[in-house]
């Protein structure tokens, strides 16, 4: 069964299919956080990559304009109401300017400083970004990060973009997967990406083992498989997947989920014709020689994966939405409020870089398979 069978997708259309030829993808980045370091990243990011990519932000447009004069009094943003896109749709700006979509603030931004009453403001930002790509002016949506305690404090449940992503496009199950260049030991040949998959997202580790079950698991492996063939090129993904316990549960003695619920949805993975291996103990998975061959590993939860993805590739790691009815790509990092509370020019763009770069590399992936099937 496939991915697309399983989630159930939205109404949701992306708008790839219909950029003009030689024309710049037109990809939403959404701000993030005020108080942290995504208005300046994202501003940074959307003036370098100008002339390859319509980067369209969406933010507060006077905060923007007055961040932007601080870092380069050379950058021209030109601000538009959603108002005005809804009615008119989104213009056809040349390089010379990025283009910033007006979501307001409620309060005055004080770098480093976290304010509720903005929650509901950055909030509006990812509802702008997926009502533009449905309604054709985005081929995908990047995101700097927000702060998730924030939007909380603001009184909406948060978890993460992942969660309120796959809400928003009605989508019942999506997978979140960090991907990174390690770098090579000194003399050593480059390693490949390295691309780690989470069975479960924002949990607390006393929840993990009860949110595992064989079909969700299954589902996870499939969306895997599904968007490593379709948006990344990936003929035959193989996918290590790791134990939950230690030793991968010493044969039943350290745990049973193992024995219970990870092989079996291997095994039925498997017979759905996905290169899925494992349950292989997650302390010793993640050496040279068994990522060698791997395309993707598999871990069961956020800190059992990503503390290796970061250590390995921190400051250009992206974040992946896989799943989704939308290219939806984030940075490997958070709004770094020690960072903002001291300056702009702190904060390393590398990352924001890289989450643009794959946005545009799967919009154009994306783009020729639509190409292809009409
Ligand atoms: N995509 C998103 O929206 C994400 C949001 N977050 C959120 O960010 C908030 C803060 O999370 P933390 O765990 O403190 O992680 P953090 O990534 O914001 O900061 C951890 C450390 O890394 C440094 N750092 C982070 N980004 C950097 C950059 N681009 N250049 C140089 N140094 C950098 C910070 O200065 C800090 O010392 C939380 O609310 C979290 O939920 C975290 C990860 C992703
Ligand atoms: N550690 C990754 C992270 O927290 C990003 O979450 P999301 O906001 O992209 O869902």
């Amino acid at each position: 069964m496939s991915a697309t069978q399983h989630t159930g997708r939205s109404a949701l259309r992306p708008a790839t299919a219909r950029r003009a030829r030689g024309a710049r993808p037109a990809i939403a980045v959404t701000v993030g956080e005020p108080a942290g370091i995504g208005p300046e990243l994202a501003i940074r990011a959307a003036w370098a990559r100008r002339a390859e990519v319509n980067c369209v932000l969406l933010g507060d447009a006077a905060f923007l304009a007055m961040t932007a004069s601080y870092i380069d009094p050379a950058i021209k943003l030109s601000a538009l109401s959603l108002q005005a896109v809804r009615h008119g749709g989104l213009p056809h700006f040349g390089p010379e300017r990025v283009t910033v979509i007006d979501v307001p603030l409620a309060a005055h931004v004080v770098p480093g400083k976290l304010d509720k009453e903005n929650g509901r403001s950055v909030l509006a930002t990812l509802d702008a970004a997926i009502e533009g790509v449905g309604a054709g002016w985005f081929e995908a949506v990047v995101t700097a990060p927000l702060q998730k305690s924030t939007i909380n404090d603001a009184g909406v449940p948060f978890s993460g973009h992942t969660e309120y992503f796959a809400e928003r496009t009605g989508t019942p199950q999506v997978v979140m997967m960090l991907a990174g260049q390690p770098a090579a030991p000194s003399g050593a040949p480059t390693p490949p990406p390295l691309r780690v998959a989470l069975a479960t997202t924002h949990l607390p580790l006393k929840d993990v083992a009860a949110a595992l079950s064989r079909d969700g698991l299954a589902r996870v492996l499939d969306i895997i498989d599904h968007d490593l063939r379709g948006k990344f090129g990936i003929a035959a993904p193989r996918i290590l997947v790791c134990g939950l316990n230690p030793h991968a549960g010493e044969g039943g003695y350290l745990g049973r989920e193992e024995i219970d619920i990870i092989a079996p949805a291997i095994a039925a993975a498997q017979a759905r014709g996905i290169d899925a291996r494992g349950p292989y103990p997650a302390d010793t998975l993640f050496q040279p020689k068994y990522l060698q061959d791997a395309d993707c590993v598999l871990a069961m939860y956020h800190d059992q994966g990503l503390p290796v993805l970061k250590y390995a590739t921190f400051g250009h790691g992206v974040n992946i939405t896989l799943g989704l009815p939308l290219i939806r790509t984030s940075v490997d990092h958070g709004t770094a409020l020690d960072l903002a509370a001291q300056g702009l020019g702190l904060a390393d763009g590398g990352s924001m870089d890289a989450a643009l770069d794959t946005a545009v590399a799967m919009a154009n992936a994306s783009l020729h398979l639509n190409q292809e099937q009409t």
